[in-house]
């Protein structure tokens, strides 16, 4: 954590966070979860097309390379971007905890201009848990798992049922995800998390 107090912070009491039993093994791919999602669906042309992969305990890993299309400033990374990259890289959490949640507060420093081209080494952890909160960490990294930290995020993420995503989401999208049994499958498997 980037060691202010702010909404992203545990609580005192908070528990330490358990890695589900049925987590994906550390080094294990994690499959987009929707292949329309701008930070890992391979339908998106301009997406980042992140792959996630489990790590040790409650943490994740990723790759994400600057295209043209991610720009800002010429020739950098938008911020945005680089936003999203570590929310989806933070949304990958949840398949070690084998619950849904959602980003409800992302606190992200900019701490080094990332070049169209680099590859932005990500990191993600679960820090703590309280009830439905999630309290998570993550840091970016350029050219690799130990060069310079370009980007970090402390992250408040809020478990939610699948009806979050049913009630809210536009109809059109949601009864084509409602008709693809693989896609059923595995919003229920996390629905059964005990
Ligand atoms: C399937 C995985 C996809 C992963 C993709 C990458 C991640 C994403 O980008 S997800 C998309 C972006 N996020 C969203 O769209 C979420 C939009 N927000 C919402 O839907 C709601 O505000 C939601 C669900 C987060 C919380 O609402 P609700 O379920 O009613 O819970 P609510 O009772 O308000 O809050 C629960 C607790 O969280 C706290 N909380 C909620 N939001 C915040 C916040 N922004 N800051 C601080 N605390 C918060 C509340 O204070 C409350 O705390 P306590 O239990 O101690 O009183």
């Amino acid at each position: 954590m980037s060691g202010r107090t702010t909404a992203a912070t545990p609580p005192p009491g908070a528990a330490p966070p358990a890695r589900h039993p049925e987590a994906p093994a550390p080094g294990e791919i994690i499959g987009s979860h929707y292949e329309y999602c701008f930070g890992c669906g391979g339908g998106v042309a301009h997406g980042l097309h992140l792959q996630t992969r489990a790590g040790e305990g409650v943490s994740v890993t990723a790759e994400f390379q600057v295209k043209e299309a991610h720009q800002g400033a010429p020739g950098l990374a938008h911020g945005g971007v680089l936003a999203t990259a570590l929310d989806e890289t933070l949304g990958g959490l949840g398949w070690l905890l084998r619950v849904i949640a959602v980003t409800g507060r992302l606190e992200t420093d900019f701490v080094r201009p990332v070049p169209v081209g680099a590859v932005l080494h990500l990191e993600a952890e679960v820090v703590a848990v309280a009830g439905r909160k999630i309290f998570c960490t993550a840091t970016g990294r350029i050219g690799a798992p130990d060069g310079p930290v370009a980007v970090r995020a402390d992250a408040l993420f809020i478990e939610v049922k699948i009806d979050h995503f049913i009630e809210n989401g536009r109809k059109q999208e949601i009864q084509a995800v409602l008709a693809d049994p693989d896609q059923v499958k595995v919003a229920r498997a996390f629905e059964v998390n005990p």
